[in-house]
């Protein structure tokens, strides 16, 4: 069996590799979708979808199931998104997620979806990451330390406290 789980993961964290892991037990093999492909460098979608595919492969290596990283960009229109979704990836039977919205569309469009409790919310949530990032406060505790790395060769957190700054000037326009 195969699955699909798909997230911004600006950046990923260990909420989803404990998701990952959950779902790894449940199939062969997992399509890990890289969602809002198209964007980067804004306060909430700072890394780009090539920087994403890095810290998704790194930090899934040595689990059982097969991974295919595929990145997926957004369209304005949520009707034909599950359509669009499966024109890019391997054919899946179970799709996972605990985004309210991603649930109705591939639910409306006959997909077994699957759902988990939230793992740590308090602290695990890619908001809370780029804030303390912002602030300055540690958050490599919170992401596999492959993440770290990726982050630090592309020197992302230099990269989301500039957007930041440049955002709070009311220099450019941002979808935060
Ligand atoms: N701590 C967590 N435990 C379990 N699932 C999570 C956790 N955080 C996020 N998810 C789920 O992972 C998927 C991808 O989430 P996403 O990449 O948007 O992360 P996020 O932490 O919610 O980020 P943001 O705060 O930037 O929206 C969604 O289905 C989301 O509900
Ligand atoms: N119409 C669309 O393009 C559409 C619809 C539903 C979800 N998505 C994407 O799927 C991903 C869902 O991931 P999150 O759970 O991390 O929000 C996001 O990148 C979101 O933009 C896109």
């Amino acid at each position: 069996m195969r699955g699909f789980y798909i997230g911004r993961y600006q950046p990923f964290h260990h909420g989803h590799r404990h998701m990952i892991e959950e779902i790894a037990a449940e199939v062969d093999e997992l399509v890990l979708g890289i969602g809002s492909a198209g964007d980067s460098h804004t306060t909430r979608n700072p890394f780009t979808a090539g920087e994403r595919v890095m810290m998704v492969t790194k930090a899934v290596e040595g689990l059982d199931a097969t991974t295919y990283v595929v990145p997926i960009e957004d369209l304005d229109r949520n009707s034909v998104w599950v359509s669009h979704v499966q024109s890019m990836t391997p054919r899946f039977d179970v799709a996972y997620s605990n985004n309210p919205l991603v649930v109705r569309l591939f639910e409306e469009a006959g997909v077994e979806v699957r759902q988990s409790p939230m793992f740590r919310r308090d602290v695990l949530e890619g908001t809370e990451l780029r804030e303390r990032m912002i602030r300055g406060r540690d958050w490599t505790d919170l992401v596999p330390d492959a993440v770290v790395d990726v982050i630090r060769e592309v020197d992302g957190v230099k990269r989301i406290r500039r957007i930041a700054e440049t955002d709070a000037n009311g220099d450019e326009p941002s979808d935060a």
